[in-house]
Order: C-alpha cells, then structure tokens, then sequence
C-alpha cells in the first residue's frame, strides 16, 4: 500500500525550515492502520524477535499492535522522567530539539532479541540512543521498523540491525 496520502505534510512545523510529517490520518482511517499495523508485523515477524520495544510516543500507536499480532510483549522506552523505579538514561539530539530517553532497568532484556518500533526515522538520534540503552541492558536489536523515513537525514547510517520504512521522503 501507498501511505503517502495518508500522512499530512505540515510546513514550518514546530519550527522555521522543518516540514512535519504528520502520520494522523493513517491513524485515523482504520483500514489504512491496520494495513501499516499489518505490514509492520509481517517485517518483525522475520525477525523472531523476542519482545517489541516501543519508542515514547508515537512509536507506542504501532508497538503493542505489533507486539500483539505477533504474541510477545512490549517494553516501553520513554523521554526521560516518566518511567518509576530504577532506570537508565541516554540524552540525543533529534532533527528539531533535544531529548533524553530512559528504560527500566527491571525490564527482562538481558540476551533478548529485540525489535524496534517508532512511526518515523530522520537524523535517527532518537533511535539511536534507543539502541544504546537497550544494548547496555544486554539485549540485541535485530531490526528497526519506522513509518516514515525521511531519507536525506541519513539515520539508517546510525542504526545497527536493519532497517525498514513503510514510506519514504528524501525529506
Ligand atoms: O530520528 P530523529 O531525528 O531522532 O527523529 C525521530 C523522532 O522524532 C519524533 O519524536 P518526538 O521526539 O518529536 O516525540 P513524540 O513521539 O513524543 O512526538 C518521532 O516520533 C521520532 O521518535
Ligand atoms: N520532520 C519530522 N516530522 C515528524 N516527526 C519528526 N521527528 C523528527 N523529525 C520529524
């Protein structure tokens, strides 16, 4: 399926020079969804991951989904602040700002194999890190799944373990 009329492209947003790749009417429309739900699925399941991480927060409309089609869990990785008990951290810059991440350190990851999930890659700092902390916890990610790919950004250099976009933009 084509998405790219499923997703509004907003100019200026949240700042001068970026162009927002919104993803709401994919949402919106619930057989366009389950279409990006389905083929998202049908890519982790190549993989035989053993759970599904979810990047805070639009990442988590297509994690649990996912996660669910293929019968394993999902661990959330969220921005800094929102996830209790112990944690680790990781701060990055991403196309429009800066951010830090956080994953429980209770979370079962050790020797997993491990499935990213977020509805868009650009400079891939966000995801990066993401792989970072889930490395640290001693996990491995076999592969990164996103939505969106803004192509020009170059974030796919980034990442370890491939990577897969249901559309692509240069940006
Ligand atoms: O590849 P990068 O340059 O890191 O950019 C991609 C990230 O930016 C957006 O998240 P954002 O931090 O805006 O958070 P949100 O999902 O909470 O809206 C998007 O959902 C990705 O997670
Ligand atoms: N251009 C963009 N549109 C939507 N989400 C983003 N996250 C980082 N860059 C983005």
């Amino acid at each position: 399926m084509n998405f790219d009329q499923h997703i509004a492209k907003v100019p200026a947003f949240p700042k001068p020079g970026i162009t927002f790749y919104d993803i709401s009417p994919i949402l919106e429309d619930p057989a366009v969804a389950r279409q990006a739900v389905n083929t998202l699925s049908e890519l982790a399941a190549r993989y035989q991951p053993d759970v599904i991480i979810g990047l805070d927060a639009r990442g988590f409309l297509f994690s649990l989904p996912v996660a669910l089609a293929l019968d394993i869990g999902t661990i959330m990785v969220r921005k800094a602040g929102k996830l209790p008990g112990q944690v680790i951290e990781r701060s990055y810059a991403l196309e429009y700002g800066e951010a830090t991440l956080a994953i429980q350190t209770e979370r079962d990851l050790h020797g997993k194999r491990v499935v990213i999930i977020d509805d868009l890659l650009a400079t891939g700092g966000t995801v990066s890190a993401a792989q970072a902390l889930i490395e640290q916890v001693g996990a491995t990610v076999v592969a990164s799944l996103f939505v969106v790919e803004l192509t020009g950004l170059n974030g796919r250099a980034r990442l370890s373990g491939d990577v897969h976009a249901l559309q692509q933009y240069e940006f």
